[in-house]
């Protein structure tokens, strides 16, 4: 661990917490690299220092574990902090507190919640019912309809997503451009465009409401204020450090009022470029904002991360969104990015190898994708060239839901079941989760436990040979037609297997089970596009194959070995940093001016600022044709 610099930057904070003045809390908004977790760890020690006990929140797991991480290799003679994001530290209040330590699965909504999305969605009928002409049917304001709303979102989000590929973003769709798509796709589902528009703007409600409560433990929080006062006080805690205040959601906002009630100060880090979360419909929240004029303002000017020209590359990029604070770095320190022009996209072996023959690590390396569901054709491409890789924040492709589910298809059809390892078995859990099956929650929690136990270490242990007993049980409780239609149709030779198996998606009723359980539509999108892929490929190469070639790449994704790149995507790699960014499949991202172009440009600006030495991105001639932003902001 390197050497840490304090200049009078940083002095300023120091000398602030040790005589803080009548503000209650100091905000530091500073850009990518400046050292703002760095900075915040040294406050803890000096805080530490100085007797006190700081409470730490975050926003995700990964900015937890990052400031521990940091602590400990910073400050090794310190106890581990108590560091929590905040529906972890909701979850110890109440287990503390009320004897509650389990989240409530988010399907059960917590009343408030629930009567707030009712809420909104009654102001949008009433929004509605005004802007109809006079020979228009109103629709009532009752729970019948509300009902009928939240189903027709859901099944318009499915259909939507799936069944127009030309909408390039969920959310981004351009109207005039795709005109006769837009209302071919809405013909399909029954709407007319003013009810398409009423659509969006519930869609928009509906998620921002959601998004206000993104774990419920944080929202149940705030209708027992109290207790936060109760445990602050047992814990003598007199700070709190926050970092990621970008990130911080009206509900959090709120915790920390009640934190700051409690008599508590607080010292908050956090860049409001990289606030990422837009799409969730977070438009207009900024916690900056909201704490600015009550706050201490403090900045950190310099990048240690990265150097020139990046660093003008990167406040090129992010000027447009009217952010006065420049992007700069030691003047020494040297960071040259490179647009690299192929044929293919998500090939990044070339470049891996090149790497490596220097004699660096490919440990050091990171690939990062625009969207974890769009992983496959890099990973593909990675394997094919035998480089190992480790997927970072979420599975590799083959391990996840889409996949398990071709998987569990692919075994279905077969007379015998194979059993290869424990990817059966989540395979199996994934399958069964399909509205076809109408099998209860409970049931299905009965065949978790069933199949998947703990060992003393809490690790899980999978009962293979229960495995083909819970492929006949699952045969057993499809009704006898749909049997008849998806196991003895798959089997049909007369009809080719890829119809068949297309068949067979909407008889099991896959791309809803696929597509609800995305958090966003862009991933609900992302996802089905991989199911769809992956039937293609199933339908193409045939059952066995598919297993064997799965099981080959499971088994050498599971082989230890260090020397791995990580494949991360942008949500995922904030807060993080590698010496050798890449970023391939340049046509995902959308860098130009448009509807959602505000959001692009945070994500491209989180994406470049991982760099510390080299930054590499890919793109193929017609997607540099239209990444116009890549010129203006110097990247050649
Ligand atoms: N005072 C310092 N002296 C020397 N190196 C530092 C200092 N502060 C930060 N660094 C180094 O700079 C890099 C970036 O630091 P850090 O992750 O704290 O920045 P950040 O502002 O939190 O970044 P991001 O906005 O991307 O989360 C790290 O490698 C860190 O070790």
């Amino acid at each position: 661990m390197h050497e840490l610099e304090w200049d009078s930057e940083h002095q300023a904070i120091f000398n602030w917490l040790e005589h803080p003045d009548r503000h209650s809390s100091g905000l530091i908004c500073a850009r990518a690299g400046t050292g703002k977790t760095t900075t915040l760890v040294a406050a803890y020690k000096q805080l530490r220092s100085q007797g006190h006990n700081p409470l730490v929140l975050t926003f995700s797991n990964s900015g937890r574990d990052t400031f521990i991480k940091r602590c400990r290799s910073h400050y090794p003679e310190l106890p581990p902090p108590q560091a929590y994001t905040f529906d972890g530290y909701a979850l110890r209040v109440f287990a503390q507190y009320s004897g509650r330590s389990r989240l409530r699965p988010r399907r059960q909504r917590p009343d408030v919640l629930a009567n707030l999305i009712d809420l909104a969605m009654n102001e949008s009928i009433d929004i509605l019912n005004d802007s109809l002409s006079e020979d228009e049917i109103r629709i009532a304001r009752d729970s019948q309809s509300l009902a009928m709303l939240h189903q027709f979102i859901d099944d318009a989000k499915v259909s939507l997503s799936f069944n127009t590929p030309p909408f390039a973003l969920w959310g981004e769709l351009d109207e005039e451009e795709d005109e006769y798509d837009v209302d071919h796709a809405l013909m399909r589902l029954g709407l007319s465009r003013q009810r398409y528009r009423l659509f969006k703007r519930f869609e928009n409600a509906r998620e921002r409401l959601e998004f206000l409560a993104p774990g419920d433990a944080a929202f149940d929080l705030l209708r027992e204020p109290e207790i936060i006062a109760k445990d602050l006080k047992q814990l003598g805690i007199r700070w709190v450090l926050v970092d990621e205040f970008h990130d911080t959601k009206p509900v959090h906002e709120q915790i920390l009022r009640h934190i700051q009630a409690a008599g508590v100060r607080m010292l908050a880090v956090g860049d409001d470029a990289q606030d990422i979360y837009e799409w969730r419909g977070l438009t207009t929240f900024s916690a900056f904002k909201a704490w600015e004029a009550q706050s201490a303002p403090f900045g950190l000017s310099r990048s240690f991360r990265f150097g020139r020209p990046l660093d003008q590359i990167a406040t090129r990029l992010i000027k447009p969104l009217g952010s006065l604070i420049e992007v700069r770095s030691k003047a020494s320190h040297y960071t040259r990015p490179k647009l690299r022009k192929v044929t293919m996209e998500a090939d990044t072996s070339a470049i891996l190898e090149d790497w490596q023959a220097t004699g660096r690590s490919l440990s050091e390396c990171a690939i990062l994708v625009r969207e974890a569901d769009a992983s496959k054709p890099i990973e593909d491409a990675l394997f094919k060239a035998g480089i190992s890789y480790r997927m970072e924040g979420s599975r590799p492709y083959f391990l996840r839901q889409a996949a398990l589910l071709c998987q569990a298809i692919s075994y279905l059809a077969s007379s015998k079941p194979v059993v290869h390892d424990s990817s059966d078995v989540d395979a199996f859990l994934a399958l069964i989760q399909s509205p076809a099956w109408e099998i209860s929650e409970e049931q299905i929690a009965n065949f978790h436990k069933e199949l998947i136990s703990t060992d003393h270490e809490n690790k899980p242990l999978y009962r293979l040979d229960w495995l083909p007993d819970a492929y006949a049980i699952l045969k057993g409780l499809i009704p006898a037609p749909m049997a008849h239609l998806a196991f003895v149709r798959i089997k049909e030779e007369k009809i080719p297997l890829p119809q068949r198996l297309e068949e067979l998606l909407d008889q099991l009723n896959l791309k809803p089970l696929v597509a609800l359980s995305a958090p966003t539509a862009r991933a609900a999108k992302a996802r089905l596009q991989l199911l769809k892929t992956l039937i293609a490929e199933l339908g193409k190469i045939g059952p066995d194959a598919l297993c064997k070639d799965w099981l080959k790449r499971r088994q050498r994704y599971q082989q230890f070995n260090k020397q791995r790149v990580v494949l991360i995507s942008v949500q995922q790699a904030k807060g993080r940093e590698w010496a050798h960014v890449i970023l391939p499949q340049l046509s995902d991202w959308t860098l130009r001016d448009g509807a959602d172009s505000a959001n692009e440009r945070r994500h491209f600006y989180v994406a470049i600022t991982r760099a510390r030495e080299y930054l590499s991105i890919l793109g193929n001639e017609q997607s540099i044709q239209h990444s116009p932003w890549l010129g203006e902001i110097g990247i050649k």
